[in-house]
């Protein structure tokens, strides 16, 4: 079904920018996150981290131009309706970009430069990472100031949750907007991830998007986005994960191989039955 869905899209989407599936590392990351990053170092990388509030880093990552190669929604120059598998069951305005072709290019990105990154992400997080991030779940959103309901115009927010990642790095890709910051209300434990947010000052951080910058969070880092008061908001989002830390926690007496196997099977089965919300997706034309 999956695989389907994803023969579809990969034989009626048109690529806008050919160049944007192979990699050229000077076009895609600003100059102090290359330096950061080459030759490999962790003191280097730190030196970039800003960390805004307790366990929420930023840092400059990507060129304006890269960035701009993602608008591909609003401003394609086709007309026609895809049908999107949603990024989670959650988020029903973004798109999961490796059905649309991306995955050789993303295992590039995570190759070259990620894993580094995500080596790091143990350093800066090394109680969730336990033995090293080894999977990841990458998507764009997209937020506007209204969605059209039934009802009249909505204005759209995403509502405060937990991610299904260890860490969650998530990139502004622009364009031009106002509000729409992300707000952080502190970490819970998994039995207390939707008690109802307390006023514990220390913990409320909103921070406000800069294209082209990055922020590092937790997973279980509670969070939301909030209503953007003007113009469009793209966001370039990687859901980092220890999937053989998961099984093992849930594996309360030795398995065999085959059994986990099968366990793997169901879960990969039983993500893509959430994230299989399908949607009609109308791209406006150029011409019209
Ligand atoms: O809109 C954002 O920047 C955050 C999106 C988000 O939290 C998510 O997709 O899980
Ligand atoms: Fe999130």
């Amino acid at each position: 079904m999956h695989r389907e869905y994803k023969q579809r899209i990969l034989s009626s989407y048109q690529r806008l920018h050919g160049e944007i599936y192979s990699l050229d590392p000077a076009s895609v990351f600003v100059p102090s996150f290359l330096k950061a990053v080459t030759p490999k170092s962790e003191e280097n990388f730190k030196s970039i981290m800003v960390q805004a509030a307790p366990g929420i880093y930023t840092f400059e990552m990507l060129q304006p131009k890269f960035c701009e190669m993602f608008y591909i929604w609003r401003n394609g120059p086709t007309i026609q309706i895809l049908f999107i598998r949603r990024p989670s069951t959650l988020n029903i305005f973004g798109v999961a970009f490796d059905d649309f072709g991306f995955e050789s290019m993303l295992q590039k990105l995570l190759e070259d430069f990620i894993r580094f990154c995500l080596y790091l992400l143990s350093v800066l997080f090394p109680e969730v990472c336990g033995s090293g991030l080894d999977s990841h779940h990458g998507y764009v959103v997209e937020y506007g100031e209204y969605i059209e309901t039934d009802a009249g115009n909505t204005h759209i927010i995403l509502h405060f949750h937990v991610d299904d990642s260890e860490v969650t790095l998530n990139v502004c890709l622009g364009k031009q907007f106002s509000g729409g910051e992300l707000y952080f209300r502190g970490v819970r434990c998994a039995n207390h991830m939707k008690s109802p947010e307390k006023n514990l000052p220390l913990e409320h951080y909103d921070y406000p998007h800069v294209p082209g910058q990055a922020v590092l969070h937790r997973g279980s880092h509670r969070h939301g986005a909030k209503a953007i008061t003007n113009g469009i908001r793209a966001n370039l989002i990687m859901w980092c994960r220890t999937v053989e830390d998961r099984l093992r926690e849930s594996t309360t007496s030795i398995r065999s191989k085959k059994e986990e196997k099968m366990i793997r099977l169901s879960r990969r089965t039983k993500n893509l039955q959430g994230e299989n919300e399908t949607l009609a997706l109308e791209e406006r034309s150029e011409n019209e």
